[in-house]
Protein backbone atom coordinates (compact mmCIF):
# COMPACT_ATOMS: atom_id res chain seq x y z
CA UNK A 1 0.00 0.00 0.00
CA UNK A 2 1.56 3.45 -1.03
CA UNK A 3 2.14 5.92 1.87
CA UNK A 4 1.60 9.07 2.09
CA UNK A 5 3.65 11.12 4.22
CA UNK A 6 2.62 14.70 4.54
CA UNK A 7 4.98 17.18 6.44
CA UNK A 8 4.29 20.92 7.13
CA UNK A 9 5.79 22.23 3.45
CA UNK A 10 3.08 19.93 1.89
CA UNK A 11 0.52 22.06 3.90
CA UNK A 12 -0.01 25.26 1.73
CA UNK A 13 -1.11 27.78 4.22
CA UNK A 14 1.32 26.41 6.20
CA UNK A 15 4.29 27.06 3.40
CA UNK A 16 3.00 30.79 2.54
CA UNK A 17 2.72 31.59 6.28
CA UNK A 18 6.38 30.67 6.55
CA UNK A 19 7.07 32.50 3.50
CA UNK A 20 5.22 35.61 4.93
CA UNK A 21 7.36 35.29 8.17
CA UNK A 22 10.65 35.24 6.24
CA UNK A 23 9.83 38.21 3.73
CA UNK A 24 8.50 40.43 6.40
CA UNK A 25 11.60 40.89 7.81
CA UNK A 26 13.62 41.34 4.44
CA UNK A 27 10.71 44.21 3.86
CA UNK A 28 12.07 45.96 6.71
CA UNK A 29 15.67 45.24 5.98
CA UNK A 30 15.45 46.50 2.82
CA UNK A 31 13.74 49.60 4.13
CA UNK A 32 16.80 50.17 6.30
CA UNK A 33 19.10 49.72 3.01
CA UNK A 34 17.61 52.61 1.78
CA UNK A 35 16.67 55.18 4.70
CA UNK A 36 19.73 57.16 3.75
CA UNK A 37 19.27 56.94 0.01
CA UNK A 38 16.69 60.20 -0.69
CA UNK A 39 18.79 61.91 1.67
CA UNK A 40 21.62 62.54 0.33
CA UNK A 41 20.72 66.66 -0.55
CA UNK A 42 20.04 66.89 3.80
CA UNK A 43 23.06 65.43 4.70
CA UNK A 44 25.37 67.71 2.19
CA UNK A 45 23.74 70.21 4.37
CA UNK A 46 23.04 68.91 7.80
CA UNK A 47 25.72 66.62 8.47
CA UNK A 48 28.43 67.70 5.63
CA UNK A 49 28.28 64.55 3.38
CA UNK A 50 29.72 64.97 0.47
CA UNK A 51 29.10 62.64 -2.64
CA UNK A 52 32.27 60.62 -1.61
CA UNK A 53 31.20 60.52 2.14
CA UNK A 54 27.88 59.51 0.58
CA UNK A 55 28.81 56.92 -1.41
CA UNK A 56 31.70 55.33 0.71
CA UNK A 57 28.83 55.26 3.94
CA UNK A 58 26.73 53.15 1.07
CA UNK A 59 29.70 50.71 0.28
CA UNK A 60 30.41 50.38 3.95
CA UNK A 61 27.41 47.80 4.38
CA UNK A 62 29.64 45.14 2.46
CA UNK A 63 33.10 46.33 4.27
CA UNK A 64 32.61 43.23 6.86
CA UNK A 65 31.49 40.73 4.28
CA UNK A 66 33.87 41.45 1.54
CA UNK A 67 37.33 42.30 3.41
CA UNK A 68 36.48 39.74 6.71
CA UNK A 69 34.85 36.98 4.12
CA UNK A 70 31.90 37.11 6.47
CA UNK A 71 29.29 36.23 3.99
CA UNK A 72 31.82 33.16 3.22
CA UNK A 73 31.30 31.98 6.74
CA UNK A 74 27.65 33.08 7.13
CA UNK A 75 27.00 30.17 4.32
CA UNK A 76 28.79 27.75 6.41
CA UNK A 77 27.23 28.40 9.62
CA UNK A 78 23.64 28.66 7.66
CA UNK A 79 24.25 24.89 6.31
CA UNK A 80 25.92 23.94 9.47
CA UNK A 81 23.15 24.93 12.01
CA UNK A 82 20.14 25.40 9.82
CA UNK A 83 17.72 28.20 8.77
CA UNK A 84 16.36 28.91 11.90
CA UNK A 85 18.95 29.43 13.91
CA UNK A 86 21.03 31.55 11.20
CA UNK A 87 18.14 33.83 10.88
CA UNK A 88 18.22 34.69 14.39
CA UNK A 89 21.33 35.50 14.26
CA UNK A 90 21.42 37.78 11.20
CA UNK A 91 18.25 39.63 12.77
CA UNK A 92 20.12 40.33 15.89
CA UNK A 93 23.06 41.65 13.57
CA UNK A 94 20.64 43.72 11.73
CA UNK A 95 19.01 45.25 14.76
CA UNK A 96 22.61 45.88 16.48
CA UNK A 97 24.10 47.56 13.22
CA UNK A 98 20.77 49.64 13.05
CA UNK A 99 21.25 50.71 16.33
CA UNK A 100 25.18 51.49 16.06
CA UNK A 101 24.60 54.04 12.67
CA UNK A 102 21.27 55.55 14.52
CA UNK A 103 23.73 56.53 16.91
CA UNK A 104 26.37 57.60 14.72
CA UNK A 105 23.66 60.30 12.49
CA UNK A 106 22.19 61.45 16.35
CA UNK A 107 22.20 64.84 17.16
CA UNK A 108 23.19 63.70 20.48
CA UNK A 109 26.53 61.89 19.03
CA UNK A 110 27.36 64.87 16.79
CA UNK A 111 27.23 67.50 19.40
CA UNK A 112 29.57 65.49 21.11
CA UNK A 113 28.13 62.79 22.47
CA UNK A 114 30.48 59.41 23.78
CA UNK A 115 33.19 58.81 21.46
CA UNK A 116 32.41 61.87 19.18
CA UNK A 117 36.25 63.50 20.17
CA UNK A 118 37.36 60.26 19.32
CA UNK A 119 36.16 59.93 16.52
CA UNK A 120 36.71 63.59 15.10
CA UNK A 121 40.21 63.00 16.22
CA UNK A 122 41.41 61.10 13.15
CA UNK A 123 40.97 61.21 9.10
CA UNK A 124 39.14 65.03 9.51
CA UNK A 125 38.21 65.05 6.07
CA UNK A 126 35.10 62.24 6.98
CA UNK A 127 32.66 63.18 9.20
CA UNK A 128 32.79 61.63 13.02
CA UNK A 129 29.18 61.18 11.99
CA UNK A 130 29.69 58.84 8.69
CA UNK A 131 32.49 56.73 10.53
CA UNK A 132 29.89 55.63 13.09
CA UNK A 133 27.20 55.34 10.55
CA UNK A 134 30.01 53.01 8.35
CA UNK A 135 30.72 50.90 11.23
CA UNK A 136 27.14 50.31 12.55
CA UNK A 137 26.10 49.87 8.76
CA UNK A 138 28.58 47.15 7.91
CA UNK A 139 27.76 45.06 10.92
CA UNK A 140 24.18 45.75 9.92
CA UNK A 141 25.43 44.31 5.77
CA UNK A 142 26.74 41.17 7.31
CA UNK A 143 23.34 40.95 9.17
CA UNK A 144 21.49 41.41 5.98
CA UNK A 145 23.20 39.42 3.64
CA UNK A 146 23.25 36.45 6.18
CA UNK A 147 19.41 37.11 6.47
CA UNK A 148 18.93 36.95 2.20
CA UNK A 149 21.20 33.55 2.40
CA UNK A 150 18.84 31.99 5.02
CA UNK A 151 15.92 33.74 3.85
CA UNK A 152 16.76 31.85 0.25
CA UNK A 153 17.53 28.07 1.52
CA UNK A 154 14.43 28.45 3.30
CA UNK A 155 12.41 29.09 0.81
CA UNK A 156 13.87 26.25 -1.13
CA UNK A 157 13.59 23.92 1.94
CA UNK A 158 9.97 24.68 1.90
CA UNK A 159 9.17 24.98 -1.49
CA UNK A 160 11.43 22.52 -3.70
CA UNK A 161 9.59 20.96 -6.52
CA UNK A 162 6.41 23.25 -5.84
CA UNK A 163 6.38 27.26 -6.52
CA UNK A 164 9.68 27.87 -5.97
CA UNK A 165 10.25 30.88 -8.19
CA UNK A 166 6.73 32.04 -7.30
CA UNK A 167 7.77 32.60 -3.80
CA UNK A 168 11.61 33.57 -4.27
CA UNK A 169 9.54 36.16 -6.58
CA UNK A 170 6.90 37.12 -4.09
CA UNK A 171 9.77 37.40 -1.49
CA UNK A 172 11.71 39.96 -3.54
CA UNK A 173 8.30 41.96 -4.24
CA UNK A 174 7.81 42.19 -1.03
CA UNK A 175 11.23 43.18 -0.39
CA UNK A 176 10.87 46.16 -2.95
CA UNK A 177 7.80 46.84 -1.75
CA UNK A 178 10.18 47.93 1.52
CA UNK A 179 12.14 49.99 -0.90
CA UNK A 180 9.02 52.05 -2.50
CA UNK A 181 8.02 52.76 0.86
CA UNK A 182 11.40 53.83 2.19
CA UNK A 183 11.46 56.06 -0.17
CA UNK A 184 8.68 57.49 0.06
CA UNK A 185 8.47 57.53 3.57
CA UNK A 186 12.23 58.46 4.65
CA UNK A 187 11.91 62.08 3.28
CA UNK A 188 8.54 62.56 4.92
CA UNK A 189 10.15 61.68 8.70
CA UNK A 190 13.09 63.54 7.84
CA UNK A 191 11.08 66.76 7.04
CA UNK A 192 8.63 66.10 9.84
CA UNK A 193 11.27 65.11 12.87
CA UNK A 194 15.01 65.35 10.79
CA UNK A 195 17.38 62.54 9.60
CA UNK A 196 17.39 60.54 13.04
CA UNK A 197 13.45 60.14 12.81
CA UNK A 198 14.20 57.87 9.74
CA UNK A 199 16.53 55.60 10.40
CA UNK A 200 15.27 55.36 13.96
CA UNK A 201 11.96 54.07 12.47
CA UNK A 202 13.74 51.54 10.25
CA UNK A 203 15.58 50.48 13.60
CA UNK A 204 12.53 49.89 15.29
CA UNK A 205 11.11 48.11 12.51
CA UNK A 206 13.70 45.75 12.34
CA UNK A 207 13.29 44.84 15.55
CA UNK A 208 9.83 43.71 14.08
CA UNK A 209 11.53 42.03 11.97
CA UNK A 210 13.52 39.75 14.57
CA UNK A 211 10.02 38.83 16.33
CA UNK A 212 9.15 37.49 12.62
CA UNK A 213 11.95 35.33 12.06
CA UNK A 214 11.76 34.10 15.84
CA UNK A 215 7.98 33.20 15.25
CA UNK A 216 9.34 31.41 12.04
CA UNK A 217 11.61 29.42 14.30
CA UNK A 218 8.92 27.41 15.43
CA UNK A 219 8.00 26.50 12.09
CA UNK A 220 10.79 25.73 10.95
CA UNK A 221 11.76 23.32 14.10
CA UNK A 222 8.35 21.44 13.79
CA UNK A 223 9.22 20.76 9.58
CA UNK A 224 12.92 19.49 10.89
CA UNK A 225 10.73 17.29 13.61
CA UNK A 226 8.73 16.05 10.40
CA UNK A 227 11.19 15.54 7.73
CA UNK A 228 13.73 13.72 10.49
CA UNK A 229 10.85 10.91 11.92
CA UNK A 230 10.70 10.26 8.19
CA UNK A 231 13.90 9.84 7.05
CA UNK A 232 14.97 5.91 7.09
CA UNK A 233 18.23 4.83 8.44
CA UNK A 234 19.05 3.82 4.34
CA UNK A 235 18.23 8.01 3.52
CA UNK A 236 20.27 9.82 5.99
CA UNK A 237 20.47 13.37 5.70
CA UNK A 238 23.40 14.71 3.79
CA UNK A 239 26.07 16.32 6.11
CA UNK A 240 27.87 19.23 4.84
CA UNK A 241 31.64 19.48 4.83
CA UNK A 242 33.83 22.48 3.96
CA UNK A 243 35.82 20.61 1.09
CA UNK A 244 32.42 20.62 -0.22
CA UNK A 245 32.86 23.84 -1.34
CA UNK A 246 35.65 23.13 -3.95
CA UNK A 247 33.05 21.73 -6.39
CA UNK A 248 31.60 25.15 -6.20
CA UNK A 249 34.22 27.04 -6.82
CA UNK A 250 35.45 25.21 -9.41
CA UNK A 251 32.39 25.30 -11.12
CA UNK A 252 32.75 27.41 -14.59
CA UNK A 253 28.92 27.95 -15.21
CA UNK A 254 28.30 28.73 -11.37
CA UNK A 255 31.48 31.65 -11.43
CA UNK A 256 29.64 32.64 -14.55
CA UNK A 257 26.44 33.11 -12.55
CA UNK A 258 28.01 34.87 -10.02
CA UNK A 259 29.73 37.23 -12.63
CA UNK A 260 26.85 37.88 -14.25
CA UNK A 261 24.96 38.92 -10.58
CA UNK A 262 27.70 40.72 -9.69
CA UNK A 263 28.02 43.00 -12.46
CA UNK A 264 23.69 43.32 -13.20
CA UNK A 265 23.38 43.87 -9.63
CA UNK A 266 25.95 46.89 -9.58
CA UNK A 267 24.24 48.73 -12.08
CA UNK A 268 20.97 48.49 -9.86
CA UNK A 269 21.56 48.42 -6.05
CA UNK A 270 24.16 51.37 -5.97
CA UNK A 271 22.15 53.38 -8.67
CA UNK A 272 19.45 53.36 -6.08
CA UNK A 273 21.79 55.69 -3.69
CA UNK A 274 22.64 58.16 -6.37
CA UNK A 275 19.23 58.04 -8.28
CA UNK A 276 17.28 60.60 -6.23
CA UNK A 277 20.44 62.75 -6.36
CA UNK A 278 20.54 62.18 -10.07
CA UNK A 279 16.87 63.14 -10.65
CA UNK A 280 16.70 66.16 -8.46
CA UNK A 281 19.68 67.47 -10.70
CA UNK A 282 18.29 66.60 -14.52
CA UNK A 283 14.81 67.27 -13.53
CA UNK A 284 15.43 70.59 -11.28
CA UNK A 285 12.89 68.28 -8.80
CA UNK A 286 13.01 68.92 -5.00
CA UNK A 287 14.07 65.14 -3.06
CA UNK A 288 11.02 64.93 -1.77
CA UNK A 289 9.62 64.68 -5.82
CA UNK A 290 12.65 62.75 -7.28
CA UNK A 291 11.98 60.31 -4.11
CA UNK A 292 8.55 59.74 -5.25
CA UNK A 293 9.11 59.98 -8.61
CA UNK A 294 12.04 57.08 -8.32
CA UNK A 295 9.87 55.15 -6.41
CA UNK A 296 8.14 53.64 -9.07
CA UNK A 297 11.31 51.74 -9.76
CA UNK A 298 10.79 49.05 -7.03
CA UNK A 299 6.97 49.03 -7.59
CA UNK A 300 7.23 47.91 -10.69
CA UNK A 301 9.79 45.35 -9.97
CA UNK A 302 7.57 44.46 -7.22
CA UNK A 303 4.39 44.04 -9.14
CA UNK A 304 6.56 41.80 -12.15
CA UNK A 305 8.52 39.45 -10.05
CA UNK A 306 5.90 37.35 -9.08
CA UNK A 307 4.12 36.95 -12.33
CA UNK A 308 8.00 35.78 -13.77
CA UNK A 309 8.38 33.70 -11.14
CA UNK A 310 5.01 31.80 -12.13
CA UNK A 311 6.14 31.55 -15.26
CA UNK A 312 10.01 30.56 -14.76
CA UNK A 313 7.95 27.44 -12.24
CA UNK A 314 5.51 26.93 -15.18
CA UNK A 315 7.77 27.63 -18.47
CA UNK A 316 11.24 27.92 -17.96
CA UNK A 317 13.09 30.63 -19.84
CA UNK A 318 15.37 31.50 -17.17
CA UNK A 319 18.27 32.09 -19.09
CA UNK A 320 16.58 34.17 -21.43
CA UNK A 321 15.00 36.21 -18.74
CA UNK A 322 18.58 36.95 -17.45
CA UNK A 323 19.87 38.13 -21.13
CA UNK A 324 16.88 40.11 -21.56
CA UNK A 325 16.88 42.04 -18.18
CA UNK A 326 20.85 42.91 -18.67
CA UNK A 327 20.11 44.26 -22.27
CA UNK A 328 17.10 46.64 -20.52
CA UNK A 329 19.52 47.47 -18.12
CA UNK A 330 22.06 48.87 -20.62
CA UNK A 331 18.79 50.99 -22.48
CA UNK A 332 17.41 52.65 -19.43
CA UNK A 333 20.90 53.73 -17.91
CA UNK A 334 21.81 55.12 -21.43
CA UNK A 335 18.30 57.34 -21.76
CA UNK A 336 19.57 58.74 -18.40
CA UNK A 337 23.15 59.67 -19.44
CA UNK A 338 22.86 61.04 -22.91
CA UNK A 339 19.29 62.21 -23.33
CA UNK A 340 19.80 65.56 -24.12
CA UNK A 341 18.72 67.79 -21.06
CA UNK A 342 16.10 69.29 -23.21
CA UNK A 343 14.26 66.06 -24.18
CA UNK A 344 14.70 64.98 -20.79
CA UNK A 345 11.32 64.99 -19.71
CA UNK A 346 9.21 64.12 -16.42
CA UNK A 347 7.63 61.26 -19.04
CA UNK A 348 11.35 60.31 -20.34
CA UNK A 349 12.60 59.82 -17.00
CA UNK A 350 9.63 57.70 -15.73
CA UNK A 351 9.94 55.01 -19.02
CA UNK A 352 12.91 54.50 -17.92
CA UNK A 353 12.41 54.08 -14.45
CA UNK A 354 10.01 51.36 -15.49
CA UNK A 355 12.39 50.24 -17.74
CA UNK A 356 14.41 49.69 -15.21
CA UNK A 357 11.71 48.05 -13.10
CA UNK A 358 11.12 45.50 -15.45
CA UNK A 359 15.37 44.95 -15.96
CA UNK A 360 14.96 43.99 -11.89
CA UNK A 361 12.10 41.82 -12.20
CA UNK A 362 13.78 39.51 -15.18
CA UNK A 363 17.12 39.25 -14.19
CA UNK A 364 16.01 38.33 -10.16
CA UNK A 365 13.23 36.50 -10.66
CA UNK A 366 15.58 33.85 -13.26
CA UNK A 367 18.24 34.31 -11.02
CA UNK A 368 17.80 32.96 -7.77
CA UNK A 369 16.06 29.71 -8.31
CA UNK A 370 18.33 29.01 -11.22
CA UNK A 371 21.45 28.37 -8.65
CA UNK A 372 19.12 24.79 -6.86
CA UNK A 373 20.29 23.51 -10.80
CA UNK A 374 23.90 24.17 -10.90
CA UNK A 375 24.48 22.84 -6.70
CA UNK A 376 23.60 20.27 -4.06
CA UNK A 377 21.43 21.21 -1.62
CA UNK A 378 24.08 20.65 1.35
CA UNK A 379 26.12 22.97 -0.15
CA UNK A 380 23.55 25.50 -1.22
CA UNK A 381 23.81 27.73 1.29
CA UNK A 382 27.35 28.42 0.96
CA UNK A 383 26.52 28.69 -3.39
CA UNK A 384 24.67 31.53 -2.24
CA UNK A 385 27.27 32.90 0.16
CA UNK A 386 29.46 33.18 -2.19
CA UNK A 387 27.32 34.52 -5.39
CA UNK A 388 26.52 36.92 -2.77
CA UNK A 389 30.54 37.76 -1.94
CA UNK A 390 31.15 38.21 -4.93
CA UNK A 391 28.05 40.64 -5.40
CA UNK A 392 28.94 42.21 -2.02
CA UNK A 393 32.25 43.10 -3.63
CA UNK A 394 30.83 45.37 -6.34
CA UNK A 395 28.07 46.23 -4.03
CA UNK A 396 30.58 48.10 -1.71
CA UNK A 397 33.16 49.19 -4.72
CA UNK A 398 30.74 50.81 -7.21
CA UNK A 399 29.37 53.82 -4.82
CA UNK A 400 32.52 54.62 -3.50
CA UNK A 401 33.43 54.61 -7.72
CA UNK A 402 30.12 56.39 -8.60
CA UNK A 403 30.80 58.90 -5.52
CA UNK A 404 34.53 59.39 -6.59
CA UNK A 405 33.28 59.64 -10.44
CA UNK A 406 30.73 62.06 -9.71
CA UNK A 407 32.88 64.28 -7.38
CA UNK A 408 35.79 64.50 -10.27
CA UNK A 409 33.54 64.94 -13.37
CA UNK A 410 32.51 68.19 -11.44
CA UNK A 411 34.96 69.63 -10.37
CA UNK A 412 34.83 72.96 -7.48
CA UNK A 413 30.83 71.64 -7.22
CA UNK A 414 30.69 69.84 -4.01
CA UNK A 415 33.01 73.31 -2.02
CA UNK A 416 30.04 75.55 -4.08
CA UNK A 417 26.98 73.57 -2.47
CA UNK A 418 29.36 73.90 0.53
CA UNK A 419 29.24 77.23 0.76
CA UNK A 420 25.84 77.73 0.14
CA UNK A 421 25.40 77.87 -3.58
CA UNK A 422 22.57 76.23 -5.25
CA UNK A 423 24.21 74.63 -7.82
CA UNK A 424 23.81 70.75 -9.28
CA UNK A 425 26.25 67.94 -10.32
CA UNK A 426 26.29 66.33 -13.84
CA UNK A 427 25.48 62.77 -13.73
CA UNK A 428 26.69 62.23 -17.00
CA UNK A 429 30.11 59.74 -16.28
CA UNK A 430 28.16 57.86 -13.19
CA UNK A 431 25.33 56.62 -15.73
CA UNK A 432 28.03 55.84 -18.28
CA UNK A 433 29.71 53.43 -15.57
CA UNK A 434 26.28 52.29 -14.46
CA UNK A 435 25.27 51.35 -18.39
CA UNK A 436 29.14 49.79 -18.95
CA UNK A 437 28.06 47.07 -15.86
CA UNK A 438 24.95 46.48 -17.87
CA UNK A 439 27.47 45.93 -21.21
CA UNK A 440 29.02 43.29 -19.29
CA UNK A 441 26.49 41.47 -17.29
CA UNK A 442 24.92 40.97 -21.49
CA UNK A 443 27.79 39.20 -22.60
CA UNK A 444 27.87 37.08 -19.50
CA UNK A 445 24.05 36.30 -19.70
CA UNK A 446 24.67 34.85 -23.44
CA UNK A 447 27.57 33.06 -22.51
CA UNK A 448 25.37 31.25 -19.92
CA UNK A 449 22.80 30.48 -22.71
CA UNK A 450 25.46 28.98 -24.67
CA UNK A 451 26.61 26.92 -21.32
CA UNK A 452 23.47 26.02 -20.21
CA UNK A 453 22.83 24.43 -24.54
CA UNK A 454 25.98 22.99 -23.87
CA UNK A 455 26.23 20.83 -20.36
CA UNK A 456 22.39 20.52 -19.75
CA UNK A 457 21.37 22.37 -16.38
CA UNK A 458 18.12 22.70 -17.64
CA UNK A 459 18.05 27.03 -16.53
CA UNK A 460 15.70 27.15 -19.62
CA UNK A 461 13.62 24.43 -18.33
CA UNK A 462 10.18 24.67 -15.57
CA UNK A 463 11.01 23.67 -12.24
CA UNK A 464 7.29 22.34 -11.70
CA UNK A 465 7.77 19.05 -13.43
CA UNK A 466 4.43 17.78 -14.74
N1 LIG B 1 21.65 46.64 -0.94
C1 LIG B 1 20.83 45.50 -1.11
C2 LIG B 1 21.65 44.31 -0.94
C3 LIG B 1 20.89 43.02 -1.12
C4 LIG B 1 21.77 42.17 -1.87
C5 LIG B 1 21.42 40.73 -1.75
N2 LIG B 1 22.67 40.04 -1.71
C6 LIG B 1 20.62 40.30 -2.93
O1 LIG B 1 21.16 40.18 -4.00
N3 LIG B 1 19.34 40.05 -2.79
C7 LIG B 1 18.48 39.64 -3.89
C8 LIG B 1 17.64 40.75 -4.44
O2 LIG B 1 17.28 40.70 -5.64
O3 LIG B 1 17.29 41.66 -3.70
Amino acid sequence: MEKIHNTLRDSPVARWTALILLALTMFFAYMFIDVLAPLSTQLETSLKWSPDTFGAVAGSEYFLNVFVAFLIFAGIILDRIGVRRSAILSGILMVIGASIKLYGISDHFNAGGFGYDFFNSFWTGFPASAKVACMGFAIFGCGVEMAGITVSKGIVKWFAGKELALAMGLEMAIARLGVFSVFRLSPYLAEQGGITLSVGVGTLLLLIGLLSFSVYFFFDKKLDSQTDSLRTASDPEEEFKVSDLKAIFTSKTFMVVAGLCVLFYSAIFPFQKFATGMLESRLGMTTVEAGNLFSYFPIGAMILTPFLGWFIDHKGKAATMLFAGSLLVIICHLIFAITPVENFTFAVALGAIILLGISFSLVPAALWPSVPKLVDNKVLGSAYSIIFWIQNIGLMLTPILIGWSLKVSNPGVAERILAGEDIKYNYTVPMLIFAAFGVAALALAFYLKVLDKKKGYGLESPNIRK
